[in-house]
């Protein structure tokens, strides 16, 4: 397993410790920055870490900023990719089983990193449902 992940300063700090949970766990993990609280633009690394995912070079994304609008946004353009916002572990498990949701977004000023942490557990342990959410998912994307 290969997780991209990419954050604005709002979420440099999360997406440390979520780093350390993955790479403590064997996980493959391609950080796309960005690297300090120093202030940056969100879509700067929402794009690269979309990238990643629609190509295949990663299996999932993960994404941090603020409020996680502004990063959800910039990788939902992509269109091979479902960025959902979650701050909460049930949000993240229907993300995954009833979205696919290939990214997950966490809006880093908003939860704990306790609860950040364990958002990426539940979104990384749950696997999608099929069934009549494939049929929905695969009305999501505009001809
Ligand atoms: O994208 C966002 C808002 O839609 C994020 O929350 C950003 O992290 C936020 O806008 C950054 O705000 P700042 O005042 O520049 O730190």
């Amino acid at each position: 397993m290969k997780i991209a992940i990419g954050a604005d300063h709002a979420g440099f700090e999360l997406k440390e410790k979520i780093k350390q949970l993955l790479t403590s766990k064997g996980i493959e993990v391609e950080d796309f920055g960005t690297h300090s609280t120093e202030s940056v633009d969100y879509p700067d690394y929402a794009h690269p870490t979309a990238n990643a995912v629609e190509n295949k070079d990663a299996d999932l994304g993960i994404l941090l900023c603020g409020s996680g609008n502004g990063i959800a946004m910039a990788a939902n353009k992509h269109q091979n990719i479902r960025a959902a916002i979650c701050w909460t572990t049930e949000l993240a498990e229907l993300a995954r089983q009833h979205n696919n949701a290939n990214i997950l977004v966490l809006p880093a000023r908003f939860i704990s990193e306790e609860l950040g942490l364990k958002i990426v557990e539940a979104y990384l342990n749950t696997d999608f449902e099929g069934g009549r959410h494939q049929r929905r998912v695969d009305k999501i994307a505009c001809s």
